[in-house]
């Protein structure tokens, strides 16, 4: 049986003259790993700042767990169980390892509770350490963690918070392929117990560690599916060569999109 966690009905979002969510309607059902893919400008960063309260759609609901959620704030959205990390990093950097999971796990308490609160490694801390491999790492300033080692830190200061929903935006963006590699592992692990929501430029990552894919164009979703089928979508393939054969992408992920399914195909 799957059960919707979020669902997201005629979604649109304009700044001023511009449309940036041409109408959206997207479920993610409790228990998936899903990808958000698309061209630089599709609209991907757009959606989850809908879903997160950070951007109020002009028209549209968004339901999470039953609960209409859009017009909510971002602080009463995070404490419905709804966590994102962002491209640029946001952790303390001069606060230890355990410190910054520490601080994330007791963000529902005010600042005196804060000042209060027991410190160290607590049950949860201890166990987001073990979870996300930063255990050997519990008393390192984050400041002096490499890139990858960061982006494990979001990830561990996301899952302490309890969420039930992650999104994601581009995890793996600037990885080394070993931490790519130790990124995707976690991500499934992670996604046996949570609802994971992925946005991501790297196609190589795709087709390895994604089942369920949407793919955004323009401010609307061009098409569903798995990874296969998405790969498989001459709309989707027209979509990143035209924008290649145009301008030189941001990314690579279009050219490796193209790559694979004439590989494939
Ligand atoms: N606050 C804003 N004001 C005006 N236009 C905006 C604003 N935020 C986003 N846009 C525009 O909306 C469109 C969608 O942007 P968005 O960042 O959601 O795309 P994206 O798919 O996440 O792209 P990228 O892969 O480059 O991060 C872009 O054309 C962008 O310039």
């Amino acid at each position: 049986m799957t059960h919707p966690l979020l669902s997201l009905n005629g979604i649109r979002v304009a700044f001023g003259d511009f449309t940036a969510i041409d109408g959206i309607d997207l479920t993610v059902n409790e228990g998936e790993l899903r990808f958000l893919i698309g061209p630089n400008g599709a609209g991907k960063t757009t959606l989850v700042d809908v879903v997160t309260g950070r951007t109020r759609p002009t028209s549209g609901t968004v339901t999470f767990a039953g609960q209409p959620i859009h017009g909510r704030s971002e602080h009463r959205i995070v404490r419905t169980g709804i966590g994102r990390t962002f491209q640029t990093s946001v952790v303390f950097e001069e606060l230890t390892v355990t410190d910054n999971i520490d601080l994330a796990a007791h963000f529902r308490l005010s600042p005196l509770g804060l000042l209060r609160r027991r410190r160290g490694i607590t049950a949860t801390v201890g166990g987001v350490l073990e979870r996300t491999g930063l255990a050997p790492l519990a008393g390192s300033l984050a400041g002096t963690l490499s890139h990858g080692q960061r982006q494990w830190l979001e990830i561990a200061m996301l899952l302490a918070q309890g969420p039930r929903l992650l999104l994601l935006d581009e995890p793996v963006a600037g990885m080394s392929r070993a931490e790519r590699e130790r990124t995707g592992e976690l991500l499934t692990e992670i996604s046996a117990d949570h609802t994971v929501v992925v946005i991501e430029h790297d196609m190589e990552f795709l087709r390895r560690y994604a089942r369920d894919v949407t793919v955004l164009h323009e401010g609307r979703i061009l098409t569903e599916g798995t990874v296969g089928e998405v790969q498989a979508d001459p709309r989707v393939q027209e979509v990143y060569l035209g924008r290649n054969q145009v301008t030189a992408p941001e990314h690579d992920g279009g050219d490796m999109l193209v790559r694979t399914a004439n590989e494939e195909g």
